[in-house]
């Protein structure tokens, strides 16, 4: 519900209404993003993207009571003379574009390292040489592997935090050699990252870096056949529904021994907004954003996924839930991984009093009732369709 009462900031000061530049709007994190500004805020978003499949409930009908609010920019950042001015006329950019589904990272480095780095840089540019802040979305793969994983499996070392908490402040960036390609998307995102650093110390750039933790949801990725391609391959959430709903075993990579810290997209979205209306408390900082509380292993990720269907669909799991497949299969040459991904709070909660709420078991609930809904039936009628010979 949009509120008529003047709103406050974090220190008791009135929130003025904002236009907000969001590129890469209508993609997973975004669409959330723009759903959150129109119903609990004043603010303008004029949303740029290439697609706008999942903000199209934000944008029609010409009655909602935000349509003045929100505009839709069709335009690539990459070779478009129309980004500098909508930036100029804003009052923050939020950069969310970019290539960040792991099955890009080796088999299409080259697009990657573009989107990642090379594309950002005229958003940093137009940004500071306009005096605009700019919130950037960066990840959690910045860091790479942890120190722990360096050390014998028997060490006692592996249990002591020092060795896999991640902290914005101290942690190292660890990555593999250059023909582990897997990690292109990391070293991109890094440097664009000390790029904007750069700016924030020699130019005086207002600048907030964001580095999402598995943030999972609805409208995350695609299911392939459905709504993206059928040879396509999402982020883990996105390719266990989709084995669930088409009742195929879960593919572990690897085992699926690699931990994971997931947190629910609702949740994680409050932190942005917070950073958005609390600028003096979010300029300058490097922000982990996640659920520490959250982790488990890929394969108990599938074993909770796979009783947690079961409850919303209310069909009986298939015999063989999990099947094991080797990274060189599933995601081909180059593929490496990290092994586990715990954020520090501490500087999050400082700056802006955020934590997490939401368990994993509720966060999968709401996505897969979400997932089912939207889903199933667009899945089986794919599946009964005779396939042409
Ligand atoms: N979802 C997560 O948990 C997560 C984790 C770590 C980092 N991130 C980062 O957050 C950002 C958003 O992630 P997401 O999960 O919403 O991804 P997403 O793929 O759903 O959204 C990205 C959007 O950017 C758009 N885009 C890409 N290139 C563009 C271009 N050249 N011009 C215009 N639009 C372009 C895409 O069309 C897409 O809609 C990314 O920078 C990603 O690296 C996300
Ligand atoms: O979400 C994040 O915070 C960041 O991490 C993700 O990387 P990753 O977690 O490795 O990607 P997922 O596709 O979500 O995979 C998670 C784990 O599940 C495994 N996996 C994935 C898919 C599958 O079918 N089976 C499977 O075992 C992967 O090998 C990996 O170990 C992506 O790089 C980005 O979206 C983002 O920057």
């Amino acid at each position: 519900m949009a509120t008529s009462s003047v709103r406050v900031d974090l220190d008791g000061n009135p929130i003025k209404p904002l236009t907000i530049c969001m590129i890469g709007a209508g993609g997973f994190i975004g669409s959330h993003l723009c759903e959150k500004l129109m119903a609990e805020t004043q603010h303008t978003v004029l949303a740029v993207d290439v697609y706008n499949d999942k903000i199209k409930h934000l944008l029609e009908p010409d009655s909602l009571p935000w349509a003045n609010r929100i505009q839709f920019h069709r335009l690539n950042i990459k070779n478009d003379s129309r980004l500098e001015g909508l930036i100029k006329c804003s009052d923050l950019t939020v950069n969310l574009a970019a290539i960040c589904t792991p099955a890009d990272y080796n088999t299409r480095p080259l697009d990657t390292i573009y989107s990642n780095f090379i594309d950002a840089l005229p958003v940093v540019k137009y940004c500071s040489e306009n005096n605009k802040r700019l919130i950037h979305f960066s990840t959690c793969e910045v860091y790479g592997k942890t120190i722990g994983s360096f050390l014998p499996q028997d060490s006692p070392l592996r249990q002591d935090p020092a060795y896999y908490i991640l902290k914005e402040d101290t942690s190292p960036c660890i990555f593999g050699s250059i023909e582990k390609q897997r990690w292109s998307y990391a070293c991109a995102k890094q440097l664009i990252e000390r790029l904007i650093y750069a700016e924030g110390a020699e130019n005086g750039l207002e600048f907030t870096i964001v580095r999402p933790f598995n943030w999972i949801g609805p409208r995350m990725d695609f299911i392939p056949g459905i709504d993206g391609p059928s040879e396509g391959v999402p982020r883990v959430l996105a390719c266990f529904s989709n084995n669930l709903l088409r009742r195929e075993p879960l593919k572990l990579v690897d085992g699926g021994k690699s931990q994971r810290t997931f947190v629910y997209i609702k949740d994680a979205i409050e932190a942005v907004h917070l950073m958005i209306e609390n600028p003096a408390r979010a300029n300058g900082h490097i922000f982990n954003v996640g659920n520490p509380n959250n982790e488990v292993t890929v394969r108990q990720l599938a074993e909770m996924m796979t009783k947690v269907y079961a409850n919303v669909s209310g069909e009986d799991s298939i015999e063989t839930p999990t099947i094991d497949v080797s990274s060189k299969e599933f995601y081909g040459e180059g593929y490496d991984d990290s092994d586990k991904r715990i954020p520090d709070m501490t500087i999050i909660n400082k700056q802006l009093g955020w934590d997490p709420k939401t368990s994993l078991w509720d966060l999968l609930e709401s996505t897969l009732t979400y997932q089912h809904r939207t889903y199933a039936e667009a899945v089986r009628q794919s599946i009964a369709k005779p396939v042409a010979t």
